[in-house]
């Protein structure tokens, strides 16, 4: 919209403004109510009871068929294979022994371990033969996505218990369930677990590329820090999906999740500790919680690199604060983002939204390590989920954020460039906007009026300033209805007005402007105790090739005083330029000339 209309449509906008901030609120309000209903969902979930399960940790000198004895002779701990189950991994790892249960599935079967960790897991066959896997595994031909797989041969009796170990490890044992599929079966399940992954990643991905793009473009940290949260965010999920490996084939990446995934994992956080401090205007809206956060932010990064220092202590000391620091901080950003959108900061409220369901999951799949709510087992899937989820309500609340800046730069230009008392352009703004119209095309006819409002000093005196000021507002409001919403009107000077008219021959100008004479006159304003009405004089002079704002406004201005001079209230056209003017705006336009 051309500047000069956008500024005289800028009292309707204000409503316009008012009904589109309450159905923002209505949104953000709908958005908090799904999320929490998203976070209340029932820890529902049905698992077959198709198999149970015996285990217990590994000594040094285990044999297997001895493992199956103490199974059968029942001396092993059952646990359900059906719901989440942590088995350690420090020491020697840890035994488990799977017997399935009637109605069996016979022939070619997989045996599938769900959010397996880090750790390595391996298969005893029962005829003294092993297969090895783990997430980050090139090896085996066969590998599943989100889950490690084994191929239970057709040659082995579906009722054979199966034994399984998990290989002792660095990495943090995860809470794993166990299934006895078909082949078709799993090979449907596995594709709808990879349609959901790929289409959670490829959610955040597509967000962080485009925020990337607009920090480029806008140069706003805010942005970066952002896209910085979703890489790091997505980077630890692809790790412990196994997805980085398991489709995307990142044979580099195999072995790193020990040094790379934590280092994902606390400049996640820093990341959003930076970002919400600029998303949520933390300086206006909680400035003493400020401090803290960033002192969050840029403390994550050196516990990483006392993380990855390769000498003992530091990794010792980072160890041991890694944890505590992540709970502390998450924490901190939740109370900070709190307490700045209750005290009015509207992204504040996005920042929540999109936040908390991945806290509350995050808090939850960590309680799972200690065995609670071992039914649900689709939370590391809903954490996932919770990405994306989270990636399209920020990013929502960036485009909302980037809208809201500017329509706020609108209003100050709009401001700026405003009549303070009339609420017209002001001359600046006019010669502005008119030199930029005539510049666009000498082809278009145009007509510059101007005003200049008869005997106003005299209203002054009689009725007072106050009467003069009404008196401007009262013949800017009339001229302004009675233009066209493309035509230029701006306040001049004192009691001088112009019009710039686009599109108008000569004599459709001089109708306007004698149209516009008589409105004023119709305002019944009295100017002084006589009882005569104001009036207004004009000059109207049609744009030549070679005018400028300036040649305009002069020509015109001279048709004006003609009009007073022949007694005022009407409408004198000014003479076309004399050859002397135009060479003069030739010499202007062309200094070498
Ligand atoms: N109330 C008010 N008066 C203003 C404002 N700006 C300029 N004026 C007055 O407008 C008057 C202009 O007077 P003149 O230039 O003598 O012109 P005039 O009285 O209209 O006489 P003619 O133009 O010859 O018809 C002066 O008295 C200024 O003080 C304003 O913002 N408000």
């Amino acid at each position: 919209m051309p500047r000069g209309i956008r500024i005289q449509s800028s009292i309707s906008g204000k409503a316009d403004e008012m009904v589109w901030q309450n159905a923002q609120r209505r949104f953000i309000r709908r958005l908090l109510q799904a999320t929490a209903s998203l976070c209340l969902i029932a820890a529902m979930h049905v698992h077959a009871d198709d198999m149970t399960g015996q285990w217990r940790e590994a000594r040094k000198g285990d044999r297997p068929e001895q493992v199956l004895d103490e199974a059968r002779n029942g001396r092993l701990p059952v646990f359900d294979p059906g719901r989440m189950q942590v088995f350690p991994t420090h020491g020697e790892g840890a035994w488990v022994v799977l017997r399935p249960l009637p109605p069996w599935v016979s022939g070619e079967r997989v045996l599938s371990i769900r959010s397996p960790g880090m750790g390595r897991v391996t298969l005893y066959d029962g005829r003294g033969g092993t297969i090895g896997m783990a997430l980050d595994d090139f090896g085996p031909a066969v590998h599943g996505h989100g889950r490690l797989v084994f191929d239970i041969p057709a040659s082995l009796p579906a009722s054979s218990p199966l034994l399984v170990k998990f290989e002792p490890s660095s990495t943090l044992s995860a809470p794993v369930t166990f299934r006895i599929d078909t082949w078709p079966d799993y090979l449907r399940s596995d594709a709808q677990w990879l349609a959901f992954a790929a289409a959670c990643f490829a959610v955040m991905l597509a967000m962080a590329a485009m925020a990337l793009c607009f920090a480029l473009m806008l140069r706003d940290m805010t942005f970066a820090w952002y896209a910085g949260y979703l890489l790091c965010y997505s980077l630890i999920q692809g790790y412990q999906t196994g997805f980085l490996f398991h489709p995307l084939e990142l044979k580099a990446l195999a072995g790193t999740s020990a040094t790379l995934g934590v280092a994902a994992v606390a400049m996640s956080v820093s990341f959003a500790a930076l970002f919400m401090t600029r998303f949520a205007v933390l300086s206006e809206f909680a400035p003493l919680l400020r401090m803290p956060v960033l002192g969050f932010a840029i403390g994550m990064p050196v516990v990483v690199l006392l993380r990855v220092s390769g000498i003992d202590a530091l990794v010792q000391v980072a160890q041991t604060l890694i944890n505590p620091l992540l709970i502390l901080g998450a924490l901190l950003l939740l109370v900070a983002s709190a307490i700045a959108a209750v005290r009015g900061s509207r992204h504040a409220w996005f920042f929540l939204a999109g936040w908390t369901p991945l806290l509350i999951l995050t808090a939850l799949c960590s309680a799972q390590m200690n065995g609670v709510l071992t039914d649900v087992s689709w939370l590391p899937d809903a954490a996932l989920a919770a990405g994306a989820f989270e990636a399209i309500v920020l990013s929502i609340g960036l485009a909302d954020r980037a809208l809201t800046i500017r329509r706020d730069r609108d209003r100050a230009r709009v401001l700026a460039d405003s009549d303070a008392l009339t609420g017209v352009l002001n001359r600046r703004a006019f010669t502005e906007v008119a030199t930029e119209i005539l510049g666009s095309g000498t082809s278009r006819p145009a007509a510059l009026l101007f005003f200049d409002l008869d005997r106003f000093k005299e209203l002054n005196d009689c009725q007072g300033h106050a009467a003069g000021d009404r008196a401007l507002v009262a013949v800017a409001a009339a001229l302004r209805m009675e233009l066209r919403p493309s035509d230029l009107l701006a306040r001049y000077g004192g009691e001088e007005f112009v019009a710039l008219l686009q599109g108008v021959d000569r004599e459709n100008a001089m109708q306007v402007a004698t149209r516009l004479c008589r409105r004023v006159h119709r305002l019944d304003l009295e100017v002084g105790p006589n009882g005569a009405l104001l009036t207004v004089s004009i000059g109207m002079a049609m744009r030549h090739a070679n005018d400028t704002v300036d040649s305009l406004v002069e020509r015109a201005d001279t048709a004006m005083y003609a009009a007073k001079l022949a007694g005022r209230n009407r409408v004198m056209s000014a003479a076309p330029p004399t050859p002397v003017l135009v060479r003069k705006n030739e010499a202007k336009a062309n200094p070498s000339v």
